[in-house]
């Protein structure tokens, strides 16, 4: 059964913060959050790391392809994200009609009939009605174009879901979120103060409430994953806390990979072998962006700087993701990073040894990735082909980065269920993008990791 809180002091009061939970501590909550799914001798254990906070480190040799942990979320929420499909039952994760959607309790949720009146929609409907949304769908009336009024969601007030799903979790599972590392960065007040405009008795004066809320903020910030799920063909991102999962460390080639089943549940592989006593790592960003593209997101999104022996080799392990072509007249040779522990670096020509600013490079950069983009964004897989293979190469070497993902686009988009015929020479073009890109995987030392396992196995 549920507990109900009816209050926002009761709220407080009941997720009260036990600031420094020991490292046993810790691991008991993770056990008991792991329930049926934890293993009698795992292969894994919670211990300080050496290179941030805590770790998960293997307690004995691990093979590539192991089984490391299977986790079940938390908490998960809609990311209400731009491009998201807003109408998305925010529990059953189903597609709701496309016009009447939300809760008729009006607590303003996009929910389906079923979960409108379910034990799990219970408390958050009520929540939702407590602090009184305002309602968009009476000031957005003119929007529909036959006048008949038409659902509207607010993105900003349906992404605080998950952070009030957390405080109506049980006491021992918010211990947990309470022990999870939360990045102080004022964006995530943002987050809060933006959805506290969409109602009318956000309790804004009430501070202790506030502090926790921004905890619980900074908390998901820190640590949830996107994580994909799909219900009767129709796909969703789902803002998911999975722990375990979460205070694995960050390496730009890790030895383990994780994949979400259905959204709700992590799994964790060994993707090269793990040593006794090694840590496990994972990858917070896409495996096949350069240097400079990762030690950028890593800066801005999670607040720190990446110090692993791919980030600190030039030549990117041989593979040279971040070259560009030389801009000196009449030399096409490439052009790399000299310094590795900067975001600015000169960059120098690999033949003619000439030596460029950051800021033309990073321009040319930005242009070659708007203009991949562009034509990624507009034109067919046919189109896309002769444009990788006749015009890129002009303006952008073919060890890029941006054009190696565009050939990951064009593989996927020809896999996919329901994609059309495409002749020979066509598919011999993809078998080569796929070639190119184990390649680069295997260059990396990436072992078994997921873009590896979604080439071999799902788009071939
Ligand atoms: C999801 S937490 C990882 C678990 C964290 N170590 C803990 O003790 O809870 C993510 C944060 O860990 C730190 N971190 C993870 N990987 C790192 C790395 N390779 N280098 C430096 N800091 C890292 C950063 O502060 C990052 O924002």
């Amino acid at each position: 059964m549920v507990e109900r809180i009816n209050t926002t002091a009761a709220m407080v009061a009941h997720m009260a913060p036990s600031r420094s939970t020991t490292p046993d501590q810790l691991a008991r909550l993770i056990d008991v959050h792991l329930g049926e799914l934890r293993e009698e001798l795992p292969n894994w254990m919670l211990a300080p790391s050496p290179v941030a906070g805590r770790g998960v480190f293997a307690t004995r040799d691990i093979a590539a392809g192991e089984l490391i942990f299977r986790e079940r979320a938390l908490v998960v929420g809609p990311t209400a994200r731009k491009g998201s499909q807003l109408n998305t039952c925010v529990c059953c994760h189903r597609l709701l009609g496309a016009k009447q959607f939300l809760c008729p309790h009006r607590c303003t949720l996009p929910v389906c009939g079923e979960c409108a009146d379910s034990e799990a929609h219970h408390n958050e409907c009520a929540h939702f009605q407590r602090w009184q949304p305002k309602d968009l769908s009476e000031e957005c009336k003119e929007l529909s174009p036959t006048g008949e009024p038409v659902d509207v969601v607010n993105p900003l007030s349906l992404r605080i879901l998950t952070a009030v799903r957390v405080f109506y979790l049980s006491k021992e599972q918010r211990a947990l979120v309470d022990a999870m590392q939360a990045n102080a960065e004022r964006g995530y007040r943002q987050e809060i103060i933006k959805a506290a405009q969409c109602f009318r008795k956000f309790p804004t004066t009430d501070k202790p409430f506030m502090d926790q809320l921004f905890r619980v903020v900074g908390v998901l910030n820190t640590n949830a994953f996107e994580a994909p799920c799909r219900v009767d063909g129709h796909e969703s991102l789902l803002r998911g806390l999975f722990p375990l999962t979460a205070i694995m460390n960050h390496e730009c080639t890790p030895n383990a990979s994780h994949y979400f089943e259905n959204g709700r549940l992590a799994v964790v592989r060994a993707a090269r072998d793990i040593p006794k006593g090694g840590e496990i790592t994972t990858t917070y960003t896409k495996i096949l962006w350069s240097n400079l593209t990762r030690g950028i997101f890593l800066k801005m999104t999670k607040y720190f700087v990446c110090n692993c022996d791919r980030c600190n080799d030039n030549s990117e392990n041989g593979t040279y993701l971040s070259a560009l072509f030389c801009r000196e007249q009449g030399c096409k040779g490439l052009v790399i990073p000299v310094q590795t522990k900067t975001l600015q670096p000169d960059w120098r020509c690999l033949s003619c040894e000439n030596v460029f600013p950051h800021a033309k490079m990073a321009r040319y950069q930005d242009f070659a990735l708007n203009t991949i983009n562009n034509r990624i964004n507009t034109c067919s897989v046919r189109d896309m082909i002769h444009f990788i293979n006749e015009l890129c190469p002009r303006f952008c070497p073919p060890s890029n980065y941006v054009l190696i993902e565009a050939k990951l686009n064009v593989i996927w988009r020809m896999t996919r269920i329901g994609a059309e015929e495409y002749t020979p020479e066509e598919l011999a073009h993809k078998d080569r993008y796929r070639e190119e890109i184990l390649a680069i995987l295997h260059k990396l030392g990436a072992g078994e990791c997921t873009l590896k396992k979604l080439i071999n196995e799902e788009i071939q």
